[in-house]
């Protein structure tokens, strides 16, 4: 089946850097994307064993299909030199820029990647960088910074620093973060990269993690910042597709294909217009689908 080649983003997992149980074991929970990270999980202290411990792991460490992420420390911080270059000597697949509140801090750090790709004799332009929105001053450039580079691949709303930004904290409604998501899910899409909700800290909270999993995924987020692997399964559950969805995706693909090879892109199945747009959401429903293990070996739903 031909696909719209978006990688499947629904996880992306926080991992302390300076926890080496943690960082050892981080891709046996199934997290799409495994972010390690330098920055405010890791103390003063701890900045430059961390950083090795980090660099080592992703030299040594088999973490499955997972994607790798590393959120580095702040270009203002005395970290941020080292932690660029041992991370694009690593071959990370990707770095989070931490409290991003302009184009210009990734047109920067675009240069010193690129100047450690070719220090380090890694591809040029392999290293992919995405940003964090943490503050109001991010939130109103989120489109400027989303389309800052051709490295980026996902601008994330970080609520935890953008609440304290806003002189407020989080509520259990989100109210305090609907402007906030809606610009970073805008700018995001405008900019066609990801999208990634913001991290929710209360563990024992279930209930409030599945009601504001549910939300950003109408909204259509791509996926989620989390802190523990025990909110993985939660969140894939709330993005696995139903049985219709996939059966009327498959439809939808099969009814296309066959128009295409007649010469048309555009069809009416059971009286509804399907056309391009209609066709990429099918995409990605099936690739949901795989991802969900819904589907056996031909394709086809599989009855629970
Ligand atoms: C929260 C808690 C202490 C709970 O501990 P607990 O011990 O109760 O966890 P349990 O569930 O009992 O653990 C069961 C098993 O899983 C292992 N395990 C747990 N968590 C794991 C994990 N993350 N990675 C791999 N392994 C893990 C554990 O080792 C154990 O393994 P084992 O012993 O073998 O059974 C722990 O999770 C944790 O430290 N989380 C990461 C916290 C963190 O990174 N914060 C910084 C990022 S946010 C931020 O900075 C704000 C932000 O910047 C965000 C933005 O920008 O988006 C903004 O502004 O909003
Ligand atoms: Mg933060």
């Amino acid at each position: 089946m031909a696909d719209n080649g978006e990688r499947l983003r629904r996880t992306m997992m926080f991992v302390p850097g300076n926890n080496p149980a943690m960082v050892k074991d981080a891709g046996i929970y199934g997290a799409d994307s495994i972010m390690f990270d330098l920055e405010d999980a890791v103390s003063m202290a701890e900045k430059d064993a961390a950083r090795d411990l980090v660099y080592e792991a992703l030299q040594t460490q088999d973490y499955g299909d997972a994607e790798l992420v590393v959120r580095i420390n702040g270009a203002d911080t005395p970290y941020y030199d080292n932690d660029v270059k041992a991370m694009v000597k690593a071959g990370v697949d990707v770095i989070r820029l931490p409290k991003t509140e302009s184009a210009d801090m990734i047109h920067d750090l675009e240069k010193d990647v690129l100047a450690a790709e070719k220090q380090f004799g890694r591809q040029e332009g392999s290293t992919h960088l995405m940003a964090a929105i943490e503050s109001a001053k991010g939130v109103l450039n989120a489109p400027a910074i989303a389309a800052a580079s051709k490295r980026m691949i996902g601008i994330a709303l970080s609520a935890e620093d953008y609440t304290t930004d806003m002189k407020t904290h989080r509520y259990p409604d989100g109210a305090e973060l609907a402007f906030a998501r809606n610009m970073v899910l805008h700018a995001a899409r405008a900019a066609g990269i990801a999208a990634f909700d913001t991290v929710f800290t209360n563990m024992d909270d279930t209930e409030g993690f599945y009601r504001e999993t549910r939300y950003i995924h109408q909204l259509g987020f791509d996926g989620k910042s989390l802190v523990n692997p025990r909110q993985i399964e939660m969140v894939n559950k709330v993005y696995e597709p139903t049985q219709k969805e996939v059966e009327n995706a498959q439809n939808v693909i099969n009814a296309i294909e066959e128009a295409r090879a007649k010469g048309s892109g555009v069809i009416s199945m059971n009286g509804q217009m399907v056309d391009r747009p209609v066709v990429m959401r099918a995409q990605r429903v099936m690739k949901l689908a795989k991802a969900s293990n819904l589907l056996d070996e031909e394709g086809n739903y599989i009855e629970k």
